[in-house]
């Protein structure tokens, strides 16, 4: 199991966002996380990748890639994070630099070193994501459906066992929110467990997959209501 929470409540600030939260995730699998503006998606999402934190004294449990976030030190976290790969909304690319540098540096920056390497892993994930031919672009070169393209290709590099993705459509238009989505859909079928929030349940319909959702504090699986 890639994710496995049991009785777990994420905090925010103000308090507790969700309670008693069970969660889990298997690899392969696609999994949207549904509900409401402030109802918990993105703390849920973020507490995966250890930005959000629990109550660690009374979750049951809470671990990600053989991790218990329950006592993980923060010297620790940048290398689970390295076997994730992390989509936003609004893409994050660095602007000042095209995209065969942005990835680069994110290659770089995890200990890549071998430059015939690098060229090779960028040719890659950048022909899984159809944009082999925008290598020198700058990001405001590029539509917005392109930059998230990109993005999705920067969250491949390190071969990622589960990529976490918060609202990767939300600025972008229904047709190519579609077509980012199916490219998703189509990664979780080589065996990388992608998880999803959204506010668009027309997706659930098109790509099928496990469905949570955040209401009034709790986290429900819903997924027998969306897949009939
Ligand atoms: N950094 C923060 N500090 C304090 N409270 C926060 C923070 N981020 C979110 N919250 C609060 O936590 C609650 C859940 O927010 P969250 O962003 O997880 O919701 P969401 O479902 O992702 O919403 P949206 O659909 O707008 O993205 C909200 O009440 C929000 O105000």
């Amino acid at each position: 199991m890639l994710i496995d929470y049991q009785k777990a409540n994420i905090y925010q600030a103000d308090g507790t966002v969700l309670n008693d939260v069970d969660f889990q995730v298997d690899a392969d699998q696609f999994v949207y996380v549904i509900g409401k503006v402030g109802s918990g998606k993105s703390s849920l999402l973020k507490t995966i990748y250890c930005e959000v934190d629990f109550d660690k004294d009374d979750a049951e449990k809470a671990e990600v890639l053989g991790r218990d976030l329950l006592s993980i030190k923060r010297r620790d976290i940048p290398a689970l994070r390295r076997e994730m790969g992390i989509i936003f909304q609004d893409f994050q690319l660095l602007h000042d630099r095209n995209v065969y540098r942005n990835l680069e540096f994110v290659l770089h920056s995890t200990g890549w070193k071998s430059s015939k390497e690098i060229a090779a892993r960028i040719e890659q994930v950048l022909e899984a994501v159809g944009m082999q031919d925008k290598k020198l672009r700058l990001p405001h070169e590029l539509s917005g459906g392109e930059q998230q393209r990109i993005a999705i290709a920067r969250a491949l590099l390190n071969s990622p066992k589960i990529i976490i993705a918060d609202e990767p459509t939300g600025n972008l238009d229904p047709e190519t929110a579609e077509k980012i989505v199916g490219l998703l859909y189509e990664i979780s079928h080589t065996g990388t467990a992608v998880v999803f929030s959204t506010h668009n349940h027309g997706l659930i319909e098109k790509f099928p997959g496990r469905v949570f959702k955040c209401e009034d504090g709790k986290l429900c699986n819903v997924t027998d209501k969306y897949n009939k």
